[in-house]
């Protein structure tokens, strides 16, 4: 015998672009994000006796995708990923619930000759705003975020202090390269109606550029011990200027850059205070982890 234990499904990787023309200023804005749209509910019979009749088509959704994009604003994503699933639950009595993901891409505004440009931007990096929302008849959950924002220190890190066995090959070291690409989520208290996202608006975009400072503050200004104490650090921050998020979490690869020992060539010093040319490694990468909650 088997049972269906879960199921959901949608579309993904739904792209969408919308521009607003102020036709006071002239100045456009433009968003650019990829959505993914989950559904579940009462959909066991597609599954298990191929009763398409429980079926919004995938395509379905994806059209839907535009049009609340067109008729709703698309920013901030946490709104709009609320709106979309809340439809989903208006719409058709047997959708439970509504998953939601919404990534952002950057497209900055260019500055011409210091001044703002009203309809031309560029791609400052792939770090990308993300919203992952499960929409319910009970409430919605939402969590934001930050993937892919690569950062890099070439001095003001240590790592010394670990455990010390016959495992270990690794140098403590007093000064060393950081690098990582943060993924960070803030979760916030889940709203109990669509009403309540509406109206916690302003405090959508204030959470995200606090929480993209404070990464960046933080590993630019501290002598970091390690990762595990840096991400730490961010995550007691983001949830004091934060209030209304429960937990914060962060997942940061740790990207190792290797010292070269050139001294067989002519003696060159490339080690230690001498170490000026590193070696840039894709793998294996350290991974760090972890999720801060207020006590
Ligand atoms: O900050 C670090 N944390 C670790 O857990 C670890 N492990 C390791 O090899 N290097 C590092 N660096």
């Amino acid at each position: 015998m088997a049972i269906l234990s879960s199921a959901r499904y949608g579309k993904d990787n739904v792209r969408v672009y919308k521009v607003h023309r102020d036709e006071a200023t002239g100045t456009h804005t433009v968003t650019e994000m990829t959505v993914c749209c989950l559904l579940e509910g009462k959909i066991e019979e597609s599954y298990t006796v191929a009763d398409n009749s429980v079926v919004v088509a995938t395509d379905s959704m994806k059209n839907t995708i535009y049009i609340k994009a067109k008729e709703h604003p698309v920013n901030p994503p946490e709104l709009y990923a609320s709106i979309l699933g809340q439809h989903f639950l208006d719409q058709y009595a047997h959708i439970d619930v509504a998953n939601i993901n919404i990534a952002v891409k950057r497209w900055t505004r260019m500055v011409i000759d210091g001044k703002e440009h009203p309809h031309s931007f560029y791609r400052d990096g792939e770090e990308t705003r993300n919203v992952e929302a499960r929409i319910t008849r009970s409430g919605l959950e939402v969590r934001s975020g930050i993937v892919g924002l690569t950062v890099l220190k070439s001095t003001g890190s240590a790592f010394h202090g670990f455990v010390r066995d016959e495992y270990t090959t690794l140098p403590e070291t007093w000064d060393r390269i950081l690098s990582t690409d943060v993924d960070t989520t803030w979760k916030w208290k889940t709203f109990p109606n669509l009403q309540a996202v509406k109206d916690s608006v302003p405090v959508f975009d204030k959470a995200w550029a606090d929480a993209r400072a404070i990464t960046m503050k933080t590993f630019a200004e501290e002598n970091s011990p390690s990762v595990q104490a840096t991400m730490y650090k961010m995550c007691e921050q983001i949830l004091e200027v934060a209030p209304e998020t429960e937990s914060v979490t962060y997942a940061l690869p740790n990207k190792h850059y290797f010292e070269i020992d050139l001294s067989w060539h002519k003696g060159l010093k490339n080690t230690g205070k001498d170490a000026e040319v590193y070696a840039p490694q894709s793998g294996p990468n350290g991974l760090i982890k972890c999720e801060v909650s207020r006590s």
